[in-house]
């Protein structure tokens, strides 16, 4: 399966194309008024009529209530949700069984003890992105443009596609598609010039360098084959 790229963050209708534009496969909305990135509903409906049928939506919660989610939902319509707070995985279950909707759960690493995790996730949401922790004190639980040590996750046999997060940027994520082979990859941060403006110029070096990699994959003696790749790939329940 092809590399899936997603930009996450976007905020203005001129940046949400530059994503279009360069080819990402899925773009991502902030719902969590902390964030540099945080976008209103009215926004969110403007960029969603944009977007729709060119990319897959994804809105972004933190540990969001149901009537918080459910306003997102009827007002944006998003193809997925993805839940990047403590969300537990009884939590995850019920936001999807609730909203009918995809779920993409973050799991925060930093040491090979935080994917001990990771099987109680894969029973119940669609996909897993995998992000590093934050740092202390953070005020934002992802978005902050730091990576975690991207060998803890080499040759990882997941039930459920997933996608790497975490300080990626166009100058390291040919390095991180190279050693991870990742079904997808995620970036914010990384593509921005300051927090919370998108850079067009950022976003299309980062789709290059990631297809670039991707596609240098491909001629590799494995066929391409991701080192993901698992025979336990199922739905969840
Ligand atoms: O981008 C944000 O503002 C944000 C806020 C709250 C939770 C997650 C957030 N972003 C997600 O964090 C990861 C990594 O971001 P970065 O590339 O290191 O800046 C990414 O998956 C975003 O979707």
């Amino acid at each position: 399966m092809a590399l899936e790229v997603k930009i996450c963050g976007l905020s203005t209708p001129e940046t949400l194309d530059a994503a279009l534009g360069a080819g990402a496969d899925m773009i991502g909305m902030v719902f969590f008024a902390p964030s540099p990135r945080h976008v209103d509903l009215a926004t969110a409906v403007t960029l969603v009529a944009r977007a729709r049928g060119k990319a897959g939506i994804v809105a972004l919660t933190v540990d969001a209530d149901d009537a918080t989610l459910a306003a997102i939902v009827d007002a944006a319509r998003p193809d997925m949700l993805q839940l990047h707070g403590k969300e537990s995985p009884q939590r995850v279950a019920a936001i999807r069984a609730r909203f009918g909707l995809p779920v993409m759960k973050a799991i925060g690493i930093a040491t090979a003890a935080d994917l001990a995790t990771l099987p109680a996730f894969e029973a119940v949401a669609d996909r897993l992105l995998l992000d590093a922790k934050p740092p202390k004190g953070a005020a934002l639980p992802g978005g902050n443009g730091v990576a975690f040590d991207w060998t803890l996750i080499a040759g990882l046999d997941l039930s459920r596609p997933f996608m790497l997060s975490g300080g990626l940027d166009p100058d390291n994520v040919a390095d991180a598609v190279r050693l991870i082979r990742p079904p997808g990859v995620d970036v914010s941060s990384g593509v921005e010039r300051a927090a919370g403006i998108k850079d067009p110029e950022r976003i299309a070096a980062f789709l290059r360098a990631a297809r670039a990699a991707e596609a240098a994959g491909a001629e590799h003696p494995t066929g391409g084959k991701p080192a993901h790749t698992s025979s336990r790939e199922t739905s969840p329940s």
